[in-house]
């Protein structure tokens, strides 16, 4: 048996639409794989009766397969489904590290990222690696065609989870198709901005970076109560805020660890205003997936 840890991530970062992705230090997912010879899954956790056990149709399945690996996977859900916290591509990552463990596969993170990534494509319809590839590597992520190149950012978060779902199929549908050029000059702009706030560690840059008009109007407006939870965060000094993935999660960045108790308050009172329940990770961009039980 061996065991992993594998975190939630937020993917876009509002300027980075499917290019953007960071790990967060919470939630996180619990895999745990043994040898079999073939493979079946239990998911027990949060949101665990809405997550199908059949290999054919859980991201861990075609992990499983693509590495040639059949196991036993039991996995513990710390990242509720369909919350915009990259909850399938956790099990994903998590599968991934442990089974290429597991099986003495000896691949790198980096080569593992196309691998989790088959099974977003069985949830989502594309192999979108914006959440596999920072659950598995940490920090921020910039996915292109082109290849993976990865920061190690630490920067204080919260994320803030309504009781409400958006799965990101319907909000891939709300996408548009095409944008104004002043629209895109503005986003590469901002996604400009965001990176090298990344390599700086500065709230300020990748706050005012996560500007974005062209995806997260349409996107936001999945999610009752955005505007408000939105402006309640910005209030209580969170440097920028927007929709985490595909939602309804929101993710505010702030200036130190110690902004995160008030920026957490007022996001948790705006959804509570709105008749939402909700619930709140005063975290961190943190690290990729870990190892943390040997084979026994
Ligand atoms: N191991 C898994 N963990 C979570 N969801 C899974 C898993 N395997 C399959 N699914 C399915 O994936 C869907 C949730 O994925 P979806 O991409 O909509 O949400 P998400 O992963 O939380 O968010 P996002 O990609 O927006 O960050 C649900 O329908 C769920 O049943
Ligand atoms: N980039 C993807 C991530 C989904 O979490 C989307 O926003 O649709």
């Amino acid at each position: 048996m061996l065991t992993v840890r594998a975190p939630a991530t937020s993917a876009n970062l509002g300027s980075g639409f499917d290019v953007f992705g960071v790990a967060l230090g919470a939630p996180a997912d619990i895999v745990r794989v043994s040898r079999a010879t073939e493979t079946t899954i239990t998911v027990t956790g949060t949101g665990s009766e809405y997550i199908p056990e059949d290999p054919a149709k859980n991201t861990v399945g075609a992990v499983a397969e693509a590495l040639d690996a059949p196991a036993h996977i039991e996995i513990d859900k710390g990242v509720r489904p369909s919350s915009g916290l990259g909850s399938s591509a956790a099990s994903a990552a998590g599968a991934a590290v442990a089974l290429n463990e597991l099986y003495d596969r000896g691949l790198s993170r980096k080569e593992l990222v196309p691998i989790a990534a088959e099974g977003e494509a069985i949830v989502s319809g594309t192999a979108h690696a914006d959440n596999v590839a920072p659950s598995l590597l940490g920090g921020f992520v910039i996915v292109t065609d082109d290849g993976i190149t990865q920061v190690d950012a630490s920067l204080p978060v919260v994320v803030c989870l309504p009781e409400t779902t958006v799965s990101t199929r319907d909000a891939r549908g709300v996408v548009p198709e095409q944008a104004r050029l002043g629209d895109v000059v503005d986003t590469v702009g901002h996604a400009a901005t965001l990176t090298v706030g990344m390599t700086r560690n500065d709230p300020e840059l990748v706050g005012r970076g996560m500007a974005d008009e062209i995806v997260t109007p349409e996107r936001s407006a999945l999610i009752d109560g955005y505007d408000t939870v939105r402006e309640a965060a910005l209030e209580s000094g969170a440097t920028g805020v927007t929709v985490s993935g595909a939602g309804p999660a929101i993710l505010a960045i702030c200036r130190t660890e110690s902004d995160r108790g008030a920026v957490a308050g007022a996001m948790l009172d705006a959804f509570d205003d709105a008749g939402i329940e909700s619930r709140a990770y005063q975290t961190a961009i943190g690290e990729g997936t870990h190892v943390y039980g040997d084979r026994s």
